[in-house]
């Protein structure tokens, strides 16, 4: 098993009228959670088939360590997927679905023993997959994309509709996969939900990407620190002349760009006393809401 790096180049898809993934681009590494996050009809699902051939690009291309899925030599060892909780027959067991799957791949019973016992449904395995709670139907698809013991794991919504101890349950399950050396791209409309779980986010908003990168800089990009002084507008010469964006309001300066300690040794440097200085963070779901927008949903 070696983590696979998943790219998606210029990656653009058209329903008829609708575009629903628009010249998008990324990468997703080994060895960390990345979250792939957008509201509602974002264009999420869209890309994941794309990336796994069930839908065909209008232009662009995904592919794994730059072999696209179609011509991979072995693909369920290459990526384990789970887009959709309730694709399974319902009259079947968990065990025998997955033993038809592996059967198909060449692969035998023992892993499929294997991965139930790993996503903690052995004493459910020989029921009905119809009468499985989400939770359980969440843990046999993650037990399906795991049969070839995949490089890589694309999971859409994994999280979504779990009570808390199968969200804690999966959070850990996905830190290990990736702490492993697995690459492991996690979709969700909600940032809360996965911002415990994931190192790094693709956040996509109308079919394109509007952010890539840690949680850390998206925090960043939108910091900032309250601070006055007994005189307000020369603080504010002084915090504009070393680049920072500073906003004057009643209860004096908002300033982003400069972070709090910079701004301490340039009032220390001009001789100003400071009577406030406080980083405002604002929450990450607020941020993430700011980027995807009102007309984020569609
Ligand atoms: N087969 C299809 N035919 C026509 N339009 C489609 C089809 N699949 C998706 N779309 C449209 O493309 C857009 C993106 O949909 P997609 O399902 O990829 O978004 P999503 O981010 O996964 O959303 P959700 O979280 O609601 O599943 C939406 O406007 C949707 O209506």
């Amino acid at each position: 098993m070696t983590g696979a790096v998943i790219e998606i180049q210029g990656l653009t898809k058209r329903f008829g009228g609708t575009t629903a993934v628009d010249d998008l681009s990324f990468r997703v590494e080994p060895g960390v959670v990345t979250g792939f996050l957008g509201p509602n009809g974002a264009g999420k699902t869209t890309t994941l088939r794309s990336l796994v051939g069930l839908v065909s690009p209008t232009s662009g291309r995904a592919t794994f360590d730059g072999v696209a899925y179609a011509e991979l030599r072995d693909p369920l060892r290459t990526v384990g997927t789970a887009l959709e909780a309730s694709s399974f027959h319902p009259g079947r067991s968990g065990r025998d679905h997955l033993r038809v799957a592996a059967a198909a791949a060449g692969i035998g019973d023992a892993r499929v023993d294997e991965v139930l016992e790993w996503v903690g449904l052995t004493a459910a395995a020989r029921r009905r997959a119809g009468g499985y709670s989400l939770g359980m139907r969440q843990r046999l698809g993650l037990a399906f994309a795991l049969l070839g013991d995949p490089g890589a794991l694309v999971l859409d919504e994994p999280i979504n509709g779990l009570d808390p101890e199968g969200i804690r349950w999966i959070r850990e399950f996905l830190r290990r996969l990736a702490a492993e050396g697995r690459t492991v791209l996690v979709s969700s409309h909600l940032l809360s939900e996965v911002q415990q779980t994931v190192d790094r986010v693709v956040i996509i908003s109308q079919g394109r990407l509007a952010y890539q990168g840690t949680l850390d800089g998206l925090e960043a990009g939108t910091a900032r620190v309250h601070v006055d002084a007994a005189d307000r507008a020369e603080l504010g010469r002084v915090l504009a002349a070393e680049g920072g964006a500073v906003e004057t309001s009643p209860d004096g300066l908002h300033v982003a760009g400069l972070d709090a300690a910079r701004i301490g040794e340039l009032a220390l440097g001009a001789g100003l006393a400071l009577r406030l200085l406080v980083p405002e963070k604002e929450g990450l779901e607020d941020v993430f809401l700011g980027i995807v927008g009102e007309g984020g949903v569609r």
